[in-house]
């Protein structure tokens, strides 16, 4: 597979933007967008957080396994992952080989502003005090090291994003070609 016909994962934290960010790139990029919690909640008929209620976080672990390892092999999408996708060693490598992870950064300090937005959608996050949230963030960060390309967004707004990505892909195109 070329490198142009790679399919763009973004990966990080709950609440960085991938959901939001991959669909501006992927509308900038004219590709399809394929956000995978969706896909899952689509399978199940039901939100996340139903799905971790009535079959556990476990059921929902393995059906973003297969669910990733079946978009990963698929040229020229946008996808974007759940924060806790490469929790799972399989995952990521399958990511990291078949297409171009892009992670998103962003320090606790901005990150703690996006609470409200997005804990009612999040089982991870509910019921956890703000400092438990902050482990969590502190836990996770190693599993986001494996990616080709990093974006900090602690200034840029969606929109910022979106371009800082699509200009960085298509200078890395044009240069290797
Ligand atoms: N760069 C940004 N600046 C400000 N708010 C953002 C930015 N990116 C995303 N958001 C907001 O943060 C919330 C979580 O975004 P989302 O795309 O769902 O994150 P993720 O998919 O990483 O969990 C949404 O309400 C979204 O509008
Ligand atoms: O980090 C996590 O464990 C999760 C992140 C969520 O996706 P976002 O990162 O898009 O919020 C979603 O997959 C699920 O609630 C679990
Ligand atoms: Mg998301």
């Amino acid at each position: 597979m070329s490198l142009k016909e790679k399919s763009i994962v973004l990966t990080g934290f709950m609440g960085v933007g991938k959901t939001t960010v991959g669909k501006a790139v992927a509308k900038k990029l004219y590709r399809d967008f394929i956000d995978i919690d969706k896909e899952i909640e689509k399978k199940f008929q039901m939100p996340t957080t139903e799905i971790f209620k009535t079959y556990g976080e476990k059921t929902f672990r393995q059906a973003e396994k297969e669910m990733i390892l079946h978009f990963s092999e698929q040229k020229m999408k946008v996808i974007s992952l759940g924060g806790g996708a490469f929790l799972q060693e399989e995952i990521k490598q399958a990511c990291y080989e078949n297409c171009i992870i892009i992670f998103l950064d962003l320090s606790f300090e901005s990150w703690k502003d996006r609470i409200n937005l997005i804990i009612d959608s999040r089982p991870v996050l509910q019921g956890k005090t703000l400092e438990e949230m902050e482990q969590i963030y502190n836990e996770r960060q190693p599993i986001y090291q494996t990616y080709h390309s990093k974006i900090n967004t602690d200034s840029l707004d969606v929109e910022e994003t979106a371009e800082y990505i699509t200009d960085s892909l298509k200078l890395a195109w044009e240069l290797y070609k």
